[in-house]
């Protein structure tokens, strides 16, 4: 492929040819200075002559014959929008160490090479986008990430466009004549330029549309004489020459700001006009808030073709003033815009805000809605109204792009403010309403607004703010359109969870209620973060010995296994895992569904198996990572956790808490194709919380809470739970693992009745063992689900489980004692079956190197202990019908209370 990169120099002389007068390239101006000190003649002629063939030494000896491996790097944008990938030649460099070269989009030598690279760049996006949305750091607000290429040329273009505005306002050259004009534009790029030309067109014809053009030019040429006039008026040499140095010296910035943009960045032909007509200030994309925009006020805009649409979006912001139409002549022929309300209403509004002390922030998110009639699009800003308590009082500016109409774009450059918010003091409502009066544009208009706003209050009201665990009685009932709300509810939360969990890559999760009217789980709020995966650490605010937790540790206090990676090669292949399943703790590896042989030959070397290089983690005594688990067989041979299928191998139900060692984000290893990776990766298995029947029993059927009565009586059933709705769950599936507030165990101990039932002990190793001068309580943590977690949360207790919990050290150290608590599947689950797990079922691991018996630890000569005997044996026995379960419970003294569609739901 040597060739490919000699015809991209030669491609990069060709580019230079078109070169004008501002972009010079290091080589030509090199040349150029060489040939003005030596007095050449040529140097006029040959300004643009390509560079020397010196700098790009090829290396004589280099083997032309060869293919030579090219690997895209990275991706650059030239001056007039044009993409460049960067590409590294490994092998090769020129006489000065570099090795890059840069290729144009569509360089046939790059094709098929590009698209790793942007799927790689996509992910990244994504995953920052992910980041940032679920950061509850301030800091992160501010964040714009824009994930398509239009961006980054907007980007260069607007830094280097705001600089030279900025300059032009401290040297006073200003345009004075539109000094009263202020306008902030987001420009969306050519295409939707083009779509306005061919509507103009369509609308007032060709000619038309070319004389509106020509004035429209014309008066950006009359603007800068005019500039020119005034400038010289105020008796500065800002002359001919000063205007070529301005120039020049935008294009310079805009390189600059394009940093690194290839030593050659060819522009295009036409990069004059484009510079001229996207000659207007912008305060998103370059990433400047608004009120930094403010600063840049009083500065020439230049009136352009309104534009919206593309995954960013556009927008134009006015300051109080004269709005002059940017719409050209024939925008009436347009369809009435929709209810709007004014651009200048818009900032007075945002005036009061920060006249009442209201935060602006620049959101990070954008939100499409489309009717048929209209678009709606964006949410410009947020303004969070109370901080502190960031899902409440969250109030959304919207503005109207633009609507459709006759299947075609139309653009409206006014807005429209709409406010939608979750829950809002009536004090709020009330300046709301007044400012809308004083406003005034039109008593159309505060009528709409006043509509909206009692329709978002009547929707805060439903969406009320019940404590989690608190009696569902104290709902609040829809008083109308019962069904309609309760559906749109539980649509809404079940495209929320869902959005949320697709981020990380997780499967749907969805809400129903086929038995009453509530519109979902109460105090689960749309805004929840399906944190599939996270703690969050609500307690740990502000900073304390739980926030540092949190703090991911230093990389080199992980265990980092090399498999995968080239060393690993050396590797003592003496592994003889012949393995025994009885387990040191007494249980037994589950059969599942795969011969116990199975895993014996991809674990003996001696079977002929070798691992390669990619899954050596498949061999635990190879694996670094493993190393250190207490897995072991009875002979003290590691063994892993799971099947090749990534299933958890120990599913009886007499196993303890088992803690699994996974290999982590520093290990060589991928997520993927790592066996030894399966609680990090997202759920794969579709869940619906669905609300559980209340059941009516006779009091012979069972007893109740309190002691017993004959008479028939409803429960009120177990609120809400989760079933696998979709699909059958395998045995040993991982499932997901429970997240919420991270919180010191005594906190935990102190929660009393139904709260505690929404905390999980994280009993990982026995914290003295470690450090046997620490206090031990200080090191205990609970996860409390009570106000944030993620479907796990509705998990509920029965005393014959489907799901049991592990716990797994995945992105922390053991040490920490914060393990993650990962649920998986103890036996086959058929599809619409609850999934339940035992709330009494956490048994502290063993001590290192010690087994505990199930005997050993439990309660001893207490009225628990005989409950306790009761349900250890209950657990420990396959009931196969209720019939001998009922019989083993009365033999046992056991109180049974029945509890929704589950067999035995014991409650001790
Ligand atoms: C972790 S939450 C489970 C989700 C809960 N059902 C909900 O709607 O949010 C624990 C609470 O669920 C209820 N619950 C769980 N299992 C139950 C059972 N077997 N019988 C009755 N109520 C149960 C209790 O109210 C308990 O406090």
């Amino acid at each position: 492929m040597i060739e490919q990169a000699q015809g991209f120099y030669s491609d990069r002389s060709m580019l230079y040819d078109d070169e004008d007068l501002g972009g010079h390239e290091p080589g030509q101006q090199q040349n150029q200075q060489t040939d003005e000190d030596g007095g050449s003649s040529e140097s006029d002629n040959n300004l643009y002559e390509s560079s020397e063939p010196e700098r790009e030494d090829w290396q004589d000896e280099i083997d032309t014959e060869k293919d030579w491996d090219m690997k895209i790097v990275g991706v650059e944008v030239a001056n007039g929008d044009e993409i460049y990938y960067e590409a590294r030649w490994p092998g090769w460099s020129r006489s000065d160490g570099t090795t890059n070269t840069y290729h144009h989009k569509n360089d046939p030598s790059i094709k098929g090479l590009t698209r790793d690279w942007d799927n790689a760049r996509q992910n990244k996006i994504k995953n920052l986008i992910g980041t940032v949305k679920k950061s509850n750091d301030d800091t992160a607000l501010g964040i714009e990430i824009w994930p398509d290429n239009d961006v980054m040329s907007s980007n260069t273009r607007y830094r280097a466009q705001l600089f030279d505005e900025k300059l032009a306002i401290t040297e006073g050259r200003l345009n004075r004549k539109r000094n009263s004009a202020v306008r902030v534009e987001y420009d969306l790029g050519e295409g939707l330029e083009r779509e306005m030309l061919r509507l103009l067109k369509k609308e007032i014809g060709e000619e038309e549309t070319r004389k509106m053009l020509k004035e429209y030019n014309d008066d950006e040429e009359s603007d800068d004489d005019d500039g020119k006039d005034t400038d010289n008026e105020d008796g500065d040499n800002d002359n001919d020459e000063n205007q070529h140095d301005r120039s020049v010296q935008r294009r310079t910035r805009s390189e600059t700001a394009s940093s690194r943009t290839r030593s050659t960045a060819p522009s295009t032909s036409n990069s004059a006009s484009i510079s001229r007509a996207q000659s207007t200030i912008s305060s998103g994309p370059s990433g400047l808030s608004r009120s930094q925009l403010k600063n840049v006020s009083n500065v020439r805009s230049i009136p352009r073709i309104p534009q919206a649409q593309g995954s960013v979006g556009q927008v134009k912001l006015s300051a109080p003033g004269p709005s002059s139409s940017l719409i050209p002549p024939g925008r009436s022929a347009f369809s009435p815009a929709p209810p709007s309300f004014g651009p200048q209403s818009y900032d007075i509004l945002l005036y009061v805000f920060h006249w009442v002390g209201i935060v602006e922030v620049p959101c990070i998110h954008s939100t499409h809605y489309a009717s048929s009639s209209f678009v709606i699009s964006l949410s410009i800003v947020y303004i969070p109204f109370g901080l502190d308590d960031k899902d409440k009082n969250i109030i959304y500016i919207e503005k109207t792009l633009g609507y459709i109409s006759n299947d075609e774009i139309a653009y409206e450059n006014r807005f429209f403010c709409g406010v939608i918010f979750e829950s809002i003091s009536a004090h709020f409502i009330l300046i709301l309403i007044f400012v809308l009066f004083i406003l005034g544009t039109s008593i159309y208009h505060v009528f709409y607004i006043c509509f909206l706003v009692i329709l978002n209050v009547y929707y805060a009201n439903q969406n009320n703010d019940v404590e989690l665990g608190e009696d569902n009685a104290r709902v609040k009932p829809n008083r109308k359109g019962k069904t309609r709300e309760t559906r749109s509810r539980l649509q809404l939360l079940s495209l929320a969870w869902t959005e949320a969990a697709a981020q990380v890559g997780a499967a749907s999760i969805t809400f129903v209620n086929e038995v009453d009217e509530e519109d979902g789980p109460p105090g689960v709020g749309l805004d929840t973060d399906s944190r599939e995966g996270e703690f969050t650490y609500l307690e740990a605010k502000p900073k304390t010995h739980l926030q540092e937790l949190l703090e991911p540790p230093d990389p080199g206090m992980f265990l980092q296994c090399g498999c995968g990676a080239e060393s690993d090669r050396d590797v003592d292949m003496d592994v003889n895992d012949d393995i025994d399943i009885e387990m040191l703790f007494g249980g037994t590896e589950s059969d599942l569904d795969t011969p116990k042989g199975k895993g014996k030959a991809k674990e003996n070397s001696d079977s002929g198996h070798i691992p390669t290089l990619q899954n050596v983690c498949d061999v635990s005594s190879l694996c670094g990572c493993q190393g250190i688990s207490e897995l072991v067989d009875k002979a003290g041979k590691h063994i892993r956790a799971y099947t090749d299928e990534g299933l958890f191998k120990f599913t009886s139900r007499s196993n303890p808490r088992i803690e699994v060692i996974e290999c982590n984000q520093y290990c060589k290893c991928t997520l993927y194709e790592c066996s030894n990776r399966i609680a990090q990766r997202p759920r794969s298995i579709p869940v619906e919380i669905f609300k559980t029947e209340s059941e009516t029993r006779s009091g012979s059927e069972g007893v109740d809470d309190h002691g017993g009565s004959e008479e028939p009586r409803k429960n009120k059933g177990r609120g809400w739970g989760v079933r696998c709705a979709k699909q059958n769950v395998k045995r040993g599936t991982v499932l997901g693992c429970y997240t919420g507030e991270l919180i010191h165990r005594q906190t935990a101990n102190g929660l009393e009745g139904e709260y505690g039932t929404y905390v999980f002990d994280l009993d990982g190793r026995d914290p003295a063992e470690d450090d046997e001068e620490s206090d031990p309580n200080l090191q205990m943590y609970s996860i409390d689900a009570r106000k944030c977690g993620n479907w796990t949360r509705f998990l509920n207790h029965s005393c014959l489980p489907n799901l049991a919990v592990y716990t797994a050290v995945l992105d922390t150290i053991p040490e920490q004692n914060i393990p993650r608590l990962v649920f998986f599947a103890l036996e086959d689950i058929l599809k619409g079956t609850e999934m339940t797990v035992d709330y009494h079922a956490g048994n502290p691991l063993p001590k290192k190197g010690k087994a505990r018996k199930w005997e050993e630890m439990r309660p001893q000569g207490t009225i628990a202990s005989s409950l306790q005997d009761a349900y250890l044996h209950w657990m420990t026995s396959d009931y196969s019908s209720l019939d001998t379960a009922f019989l083993d419970a009365g033999r046992m003294n056991c109180p049974i209370i029945l509890t929704g569609s589950h067999p035995c739901n014991i409650i001790v």
